[in-house]
């Protein structure tokens, strides 16, 4: 029996401490440890190979994944998913560490139902937009991203007078928009899973602007498809000079923050052991409620992750 890691979607900040730790520990616990290198387009083509410390030496500070990832259309055909798992019996590889996001654990679930295969999932997007976990591989680092962009953008919108409608990523989902307003002060606050009412912001922002309110700054989540909307209304109804700045795939870059490092580490652990004492595996490791453990495929692919209330009614302080 032999251990591997894939990455699998959307790259997260967190990945390379993942790899880095799943080397160190799978050597630790006496596991032949193997890459999966780009993701599931690579299991399909064969790109496997054995993992030594050399390979994951100095690459805790790096973004990105140095075994790669991948979006795969060939996966949804049996084919290639049959030719994926001839692969893995070469190496005799059996258990699965996969860094991921919904779609990828959909991927392994049906992987692991056709062909004899334990898999266990580690959460990792920057969305944060998978059930049954606080917290998500990357999100941290994402969240430092758009704090660091947001702050700068604070800068020159003050000093020039103007609104800024700053877009952020998180597919169908508002977290990374609704906790970057909240750390960085943002007037405006739009998500998927809210309603925006308009006309109590347009009344209190024009008191506002009468009152000598000088800028503005709104966050607006990508899902909502609202950003040109919001620009527009903050120019024409609100007065002020607008410029919008979407932030796009930086959110998805740069050195893992410490708090992704440390989760990286945990998740890693949990994965392995679970792995190694289990052959019911399957799973995908959470983090709730200050916990780690480990949740049923099934669920998880099964329910929508929804954002905290908490959360959600925070941002209609902002606005
Ligand atoms: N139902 C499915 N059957 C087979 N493969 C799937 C299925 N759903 C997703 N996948 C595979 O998982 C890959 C990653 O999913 P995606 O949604 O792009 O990223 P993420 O894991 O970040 O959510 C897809 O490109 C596809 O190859
Ligand atoms: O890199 P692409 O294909 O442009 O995809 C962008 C999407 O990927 C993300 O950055 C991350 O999403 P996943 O982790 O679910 O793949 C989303 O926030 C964004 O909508």
């Amino acid at each position: 029996m032999a251990l591997a890691i894939m990455c699998s979607g959307g790259d997260a900040p967190g990945m390379n401490p993942a790899i880095k730790k799943f080397v160190d520990y799978a050597f630790k616990r006496g596991q032949k440890h193997y890459f999966i290198h780009h993701g599931l387009e690579g299991m399909i083509d064969g790109e496997i190979t054995e993992a030594s410390h050399s390979d994951v030496a100095g690459i805790l500070h790096r973004g990105g994944a140095i075994i790669r990832s991948s979006r795969s259309k060939r996966f949804f055909e049996y084919e290639y998913r049959k030719q994926a798992f001839e692969n893995l019996k070469k190496y005799d590889i059996t258990g699965l560490v996969v860094l991921g996001g919904d779609g990828s654990f959909r991927a392994m679930q049906r992987f692991s139902e056709e062909f004899p295969l334990n898999f266990v999932g580690i959460p990792t997007t920057i969305d944060n937009d998978i059930y049954g976990t606080d917290y998500c591989l990357g999100v941290d680092t994402a969240l430092n991203v758009i704090r660091d962009a947001l702050d700068k953008i604070r800068d020159t919108a003050s000093t020039f007078d103007r609104a800024f409608v700053v877009e952020v990523m998180g597919r169908e989902c508002g977290y990374l928009a609704v906790v970057s307003a909240l750390a960085s002060g943002a007037e405006i606050c739009i998500i998927p899973e809210a309603d925006f009412n308009i006309k109590v912001a347009e009344k209190q922002l024009l008191e506002e602007v009468a009152g000598g309110r000088g800028y503005i700054l709104a966050v607006v989540a990508e899902g909502t498809g609202k950003t040109a909307e919001i620009a527009e209304w903050l120019e024409s109804t609100i007065g002020l000079e607008t410029r919008v700045s979407i932030l796009g795939h930086i959110q998805r870059g740069g050195n893992p923050t410490v708090t992704d490092r440390l989760m990286a580490f945990e998740f890693v652990i949990h994965a392995i052991d679970h792995l190694l004492h289990s052959r019911d595996a399957n799973k995908v490791v959470y983090y709730r409620d200050g916990a780690y453990g480990l949740m049923e495929i099934d669920d998880v692919v099964s329910h929508t992750y929804t954002i905290d209330s908490e959360l959600l009614s925070a941002i209609n302080l902002i606005d």
